[in-house]
């Protein structure tokens, strides 16, 4: 599903964030990628989202190559790849149907399909009664279920999370890891950037470690 190849990253010129990156994730794979702050797991995710480009190498996602992709295609490329963040970046002013409703907005989806597709996406993540609440009005764990239901509306193939769990105690950590895994049970691919070892031991997914912008450490799941 995802494959670098030789990928690195420099900044200005000069910083190289990311060295000499080799590895594949297999399609309906989860896996973790730890490390260091600073050590590069927000750039390597930037890359695949298309924030970044790299500095060197190649990265495929589902076969193709996406620094060949033309800027027409981006758009389309995006929409197979959902991505949480660790402060879920919700509209404030909107409630939680039309910030789960975004995406499906932008592309223009009929009102019809986006009411369909939205309350599917808020009953698998359990906040389907909360659709017409403002985003202060849910709990921190809630919000972030709700920046799932967003980033899972269109279906995609891949999930990406950096730091999902950043701010929440480690009761709601295992509950959004939980639903996570949920998701990678009904077939997508998902990797999620975090610095919680403790949180990552208890689960038994692969785990990549970067240090420095390399990778260090390929661990299987046991
Ligand atoms: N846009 C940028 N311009 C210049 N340097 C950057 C940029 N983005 C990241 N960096 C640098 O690249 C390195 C890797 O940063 P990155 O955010 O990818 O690490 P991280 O592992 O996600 O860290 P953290 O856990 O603290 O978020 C850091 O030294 C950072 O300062």
């Amino acid at each position: 599903m995802i494959a670098f190849e030789h990928v690195g990253k420099r900044y200005g010129g000069r910083f190289d964030a990311l060295a000499g990156l080799d590895f594949t994730v297999e399609r309906g794979e989860m896996a973790f990628l730890t490390g260091h702050s600073g050590a590069g797991k927000s750039s390597l995710l930037k890359l695949i989202m298309l924030l970044e480009r790299p500095s060197r190498g190649r990265i495929l996602v589902a076969g193709h190559d996406i620094g060949r992709l033309h800027v027409s295609q981006v758009p389309y490329y995006r929409r197979q790849v959902g991505v949480v963040f660790q402060d879920h970046q919700l509209l404030s002013d909107r409630n939680i149907f039309h910030n789960v409703a975004l995406p499906l907005m932008i592309q223009g989806v009929t009102p019809r399909e986006q009411a369909r597709r939205v309350r599917a996406a808020l009953d698998k993540v359990g906040l389907l009664h909360r659709e017409k609440a403002l985003p202060v009005e849910l709990s921190g764990g809630e919000q972030q279920r709700v920046g799932i239901a967003r980033a899972v509306v269109n279906k995609p193939a891949l999930l990406l999370a950096d730091e999902p769990t950043g701010n929440l105690d480690p009761a709601l950590s295992a509950d959004i890891m939980r639903l996570f895994e949920d998701f990678n049970r009904i077939g997508t691919t998902v990797m999620i950037a975090s610095h919680d070892l403790a949180l990552i031991a208890g689960l038994h997914h692969r785990t990549l470690e970067l240090a420095d912008g390399r990778l260090i450490a390929d661990k299987d799941a046991r």
